[in-house]
């Protein structure tokens, strides 16, 4: 019996366009057979999917899309209660949801202001957390669900111009540790893919970006750039049972480039 997610539903929040990680996750879990509902914030993103579910299976040509604005914690309740009265069981979520605006990715980390530290902070780390928080409470998870999110090497240690994104991830990293801790007893688990940069609308957002794309096919010991399909590949791995042994969890997908000096 071959492997395949064929019967199990996930919830892929944040994509964007074609470019995204997201959609790269998307497509590689419905290449597995798996039923996708999609969250995304904003009508430009909410057309972009309606247009890109119909490169979908069959399964997935009707896919559920729902616009979530994650920086309150009512349209996370309202979303998951909206699956949940469709008696949809959901056996994982990929987060891939972040923020911080532009002018706070380039020059000196410290000239990030208060509010501006505490927006990307609130999207990029603790939706997370109301994520995870709201889809327990709903009562739409599977026995054994299993949770992804992304983050980059710039929240492990400091990359030039990531700034405040890299303290928002570092803070994303260690959430994930503590929900593994909280939901591990309720037989679910919760990893993070840690993707190289990938010429998406939101890696272009970040000052420097194209210098640290050659610098890594350059030097990372797969000499490519990363894409979403790579991405997308890992995170079937991790939102299916293979993992089942595997939580609180970073799984770098970067050609390598986090292990060499
Ligand atoms: C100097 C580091 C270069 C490699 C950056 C890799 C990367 C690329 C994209 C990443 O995702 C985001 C997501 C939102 C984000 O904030 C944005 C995105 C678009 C417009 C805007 O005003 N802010 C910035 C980066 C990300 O977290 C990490």
């Amino acid at each position: 019996m071959s492997f395949n997610l064929k019967g199990q539903t996930y919830l892929v929040m944040g994509v964007a366009n074609n470019w995204s990680i997201a959609w790269g996750i998307a497509q590689s879990l419905d290449k597995f057979g798996a039923t996708l509902i999609f969250s995304s914030t904003g009508e430009r993103s909410i057309a972009q999917v309606e247009k890109l579910r119909g490169q979908l299976g069959e399964q997935n040509q009707e896919a559920l899309i729902f616009d979530t604005d994650v920086s309150q914690d009512q349209p996370i309740i309202d979303l998951f209660a909206a699956i949940k009265e469709r008696n949809i069981t959901l056996s994982g979520v990929a987060h891939c949801i972040a923020f911080s605006n532009k002018e706070n990715l380039k020059g000196d980390y410290y000239e990030v202001g208060r509010a501006d530290y505490l927006l990307a902070q609130d999207i990029s780390s603790y939706s997370l957390t109301a994520v995870v928080r709201e889809a327990e409470k709903s009562g739409v998870l599977a026995a054994h669900a299993s949770f992804i999110t992304l983050s980059y090497l710039g929240g492990e240690r400091a990359v030039e111009n990531y700034n405040v994104m890299g303290v928002a991830k570092a803070a994303l990293e260690a959430s994930v540790k503590y929900l593994a801790g909280d939901i591990g007893k309720l037989g679910h688990r919760i990893n993070t893919i840690s993707a190289g940069p990938i010429r998406t609308v939101s890696g272009r957002a970040v000052g420097g970006f194209s210098k640290i794309t050659e610098m890594m096919e350059e030097r990372a010991p797969l000499h490519t750039a990363t894409n979403i399909a790579e991405v997308g590949d890992t995170a079937v791995y991790l939102l299916s049972e293979m993992s089942r042994g595997v939580t609180g969890e970073t799984i770098h997908v970067d050609g390598g480039f986090h292990s060499v000096g």
